[in-house]
C-alpha cells in the first residue's frame, strides 16, 4: 500500500470510531438520565475499573495504550452526564452573579496593602485602583484580617516574583481565607541598597528585607560580605534601619521607599536578575468579573490515584486553554498530598469554560474558584 493509500485507510477507521464514539456517548447520556431518576452518582468507580480492566486484556500488547483512550472517553462520558445533571450548578450562579464594572473605574475603595507607605504593594495599589482609601498591614495575614473584619474591601498582595518564584504565605492565605482575586498586575521591581546617612557599602555588616527580596539580591548581599536578616517587608526594613540610625544596618527596599524614610541610597539595580518582575493581587471577599478578565485561578486537590494529575490538565489542553502557572501547597492536616494552584488564559463565562470548570468542581476532592481578572503589565519600575 503506499502512503496516500494508507491514509484513506486511516481516514475510514477514524470515520467509524467518530461514529462509535457518538454512539457511546448517546449512551452515556442515556445512563445520566436513569441516574436523573434514581439519584446514583455519576461518577462509579467499580464500573470504571471493570471497563479499563476488560479493555487491557483484549487490547494485548496495546492493553496500556487502549486504557488511555477509554479512561479519556470516560471523563468525557462523567463530563456530559454532569452537564445533563446539573452539575456545578453553585459555580454557575457564582460567575453569573459576579459580573461588575472595571475596578478601575471605582473611586474611594478601601484597600489594605502589603507593608508600610512606599512598598512595592503600595505601588501595585496605585495602579489598580483609583484614589483609594489605603490603609498598610506589616504582615501578609494582617491583609488578609483587615478584609475579613471588614476594615478593607480590598487587599493588595504580591503572590509571585520571577527570580525567587511564589510567595507561598500568600497562596496559604488565600485557601484559609477563601477569598477571590480581582485584578492583577505585573510590575518590574528595582531593589536599592538603602541605608542611614552617613552609611557607606564599606560600613554596612546587616542587610534587612523581606525573605522574598533577600533571596532577588543573593549576589549583591554575599559580594558585599553582610548578613542576610529577614524581615516583615520591604518597606517595614528600609523605615526600620531609618529609625535604628545605625551606619553598619542596611535594608532591602524601593527607591520610593527609601526616600520616604530619608535613607541614603548606597547601591541601585541589586536584584541578581536585571529584569526581575513580580505579580501582585488584589483579593476581595467578593467575586467580581470585569468584562477585561483573561486570567482564571484555581485551586483543586486530586484524588490519589495514578494519573489524576495528568487526566485534570489532559482537559485544559484539549480545549486549547494556555496554562500561566501552576504551583503545589501541601495540605496542612493530610501528610504528603497536595492543593493544586492552577492560572490560565480565559473568561469564565464562556460556556466551554464553564462547562469544563462545573465538572471540575463536582469531582474533584477539594475546587475552589479563585477567580477571573484582568493582568496589566505596568511599565513603571516598581517604583513605590
Ligand atoms: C456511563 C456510566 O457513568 C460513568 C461513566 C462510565 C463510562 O463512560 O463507561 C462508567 C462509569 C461511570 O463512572 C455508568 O455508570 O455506566
Amino acid at each position: 500500500m503506499t502512503l496516500d493509500e494508507i491514509r484513506k485507510e486511516i481516514d475510514s477507521i477514524d470515520e467509524q470510531l467518530l461514529s462509535l464514539f457518538e454512539r457511546r456517548m448517546q449512551a452515556a447520556v442515556e445512563v445520566a438520565k436513569i441516574k436523573q431518576k434514581t439519584g446514583q452518582p455519576v461518577f462509579n468507580a467499580k464500573r470504571e475499573e471493570e471497563v479499563l480492566s476488560h479493555v487491557g486484556e483484549a487490547a494485548g500488547n496495546l492493553g496500556s495504550s487502549a486504557k488511555i483512550v477509554f479512561q479519556t472517553m470516560m471523563d468525557v462520558s462523567r463530563s456530559l452526564q454532569h452537564n445533563i445533571l446539573g452539575g456545578g450548578m453553585p459555580l454557575k450562579h457564582l460567575v453569573d452573579e459576579a459580573a461588575c464594572e472595571p475596578l478601575s473605574g471605582l473611586h474611594g475603595a478601601l484597600v489594605a496593602c502589603y507593608g508600610e507607605s512606599g512598598s512595592y504593594s503600595h505601588a501595585a495599589a496605585t495602579q489598580m485602583f483609583q484614589d483609594a482609601r489605603l490603609s498598610f498591614c506589616p504582615q501578609f495575614s494582617n491583609v488578609f484580617d483587615a478584609i475579613q473584619s471588614g476594615d478593607a474591601d480590598y487587599g493588595v498582595i504580591p503572590v509571585e516574583n520571577s527570580t525567587a518564584g511564589s510567595v507561598t504565605e500568600v497562596y496559604d492565605l488565600l485557601i484559609r481565607h477563601q477569598f477571590y482575586i480581582v485584578s492583577a498586575v505585573k510590575m518590574p521591581i528595582d531593589h536599592c541598597l538603602c541605608a542611614p546617612k552617613g552609611a557607606s557599602l564599606e560600613t554596612i555588616q546587616k542587610v534587612y528585607s523581606h525573605p522574598q527580596a533577600l533571596r532577588q539580591c543573593s549576589s549583591f548581599v554575599s559580594s558585599l560580605g553582610a548578613e542576610p536578616i529577614q524581615y516583615a517587608s520591604t518597606s517595614t526594613a528600609a523605615k526600620t534601619v531609618a529609625q535604628w540610625n545605625d551606619i553598619t544596618k542596611a535594608a532591602i527596599a524601593s527607591k520610593e521607599a527609601a526616600k520616604q524614610y530619608g535613607c541614603v541610597i548606597l547601591e541601585d539595580s541589586i536584584q541578581n536578575q536585571k529584569n526581575n518582575c513580580t505579580r501582585f493581587v488584589a483579593i476581595s471577599r467578593k467575586l467580581h468579573i470585569e468584562p477585561s478578565a483573561n486570567k482564571i485561578s484555581l485551586v483543586f486537590s486530586i484524588p490519589h490515584t495514578t494519573g489524576s494529575l495528568y487526566r485534570v490538565l489532559a482537559n485544559f489542553a484539549a480545549l486549547g486553554f494556555n496554562l500561566t502557572k501552576i504551583e503545589s501547597r501541601p495540605i496542612q492536616e493530610s501528610r504528603f498530598e497536595y492543593y493544586f494552584y492552577l492560572d490560565f488564559l480565559g473568561n469564565a463565562v464562556g460556556d466551554d469554560t464553564l462547562h469544563l470548570l462545573r465538572w471540575l468542581s463536582e469531582e474533584l476532592p477539594y475546587f475552589a474558584f479563585l477567580g477571573n481578572y484582568p493582568e496589566q503589565t505596568s511599565g513603571a519600575n516598581g517604583e513605590a
